[in-house]
């Protein structure tokens, strides 16, 4: 595909020039405002069966550092909240900020967060592949985390442990029996709204559920990540991977449900 990065020449305000659905009217991430999100008497919990979870590998794709898992049958699905059937998770993989900055991606009230998860699922009811999802109206769920910093976090370290393997882009390595059940807030009461990949290729083929508390992690545990790079291993540039995130994108009358 395209290049692009979060730099000055390649990052999120010329993302349009090559993926022109960055000018869209479901796009991600947003600023959500609780106030003025409209409450669903009809949205139930969402509902996360992880527990057979099959993680496979860890790797650096340039962007993010991504946990891929084996997503061959319906062993570790979200559904529930605003799915009409399971959603199958296929990776999950952060975003974050420079030292001392903030880097999500959603911010609430104006507010962003230091980091955020996402863990990307896709609609296997509906859809043959993953790619066919991913450009599909209603072929993905992204379910959001924040991280703040804070204490320690006590199961990060089996991600954060594992970044030196991944420093380079393009470097993968084993990463299995992680189940991402480890990294959820106590509570999962969440905001929902249809929007986008929030990286090119931009499709607007997500159904967000954000989770409304946030974890804590600490500055320690972030700055772990800090030390991947956008770059590979053959280049002579070594570009620190940090502040790659989008950020929020207009709106345009979508109304944020919780
Ligand atoms: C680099 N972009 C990530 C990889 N993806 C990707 C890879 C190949 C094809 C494709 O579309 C056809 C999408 S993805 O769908 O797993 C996602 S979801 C997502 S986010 N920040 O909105 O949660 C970022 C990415
Ligand atoms: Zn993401």
């Amino acid at each position: 595909g395209k290049h692009w990065g979060y730099g000055k020449d390649d990052g999120p305000s010329i993302w349009h020039q090559n993926f022109p659905v960055a000018e869209g009217d479901r796009q991600s991430p947003i600023d959500i405002m609780p106030q003025q999100a409209s409450h669903d008497p009809n949205l139930g919990p969402i509902v996360l069966n992880y527990d057979h979870c099959t993680s496979l590998n860890i790797c650096n794709n340039g962007h993010s550092v991504v946990v891929e898992f084996d997503d061959t049958d319906d062993r570790s699905v979200i559904l529930g909240g605003p799915l009409d059937n399971p959603y199958r998770l296929k990776q999950f993989h952060f975003h974050w900020g420079g030292k001392g900055c903030h880097g999500s991606e959603h911010t609430v009230e104006g507010n962003s967060y230091a980091s955020e998860l996402h863990l990307v699922h896709w609609n296997a009811v509906k859809y043959r592949s993953f790619g066919e999802a991913a450009s599909a109206p209603d072929g993905l769920a992204v379910l959001g985390i924040f991280l703040e910093t804070g204490d320690d976090h006590r199961w990060l370290h089996t991600i954060t442990d594992a970044l030196y393997m991944v420093k380079y882009k393009a470097s993968v390595t084993d990463f299995k029996g992680f189940n991402p059940k480890c990294l959820l807030p106590s509570s999962l009461h969440y905001w929902t709204y249809l929007g986008s990949l929030t990286t090119p290729p931009l499709h607007e083929s997500v159904t967000w559920i954000v989770l409304k508390e946030p974890i804590a992690v600490s500055e320690r545990q972030l700055g772990k990540f800090r030390m991947l790079l956008f770059t590979g291993e053959e280049e002579d540039q070594r570009i620190r991977m940090e502040n790659n995130f989008r950020p929020p994108q207009p709106l345009k009358g979508r109304k944020n449900l919780q």
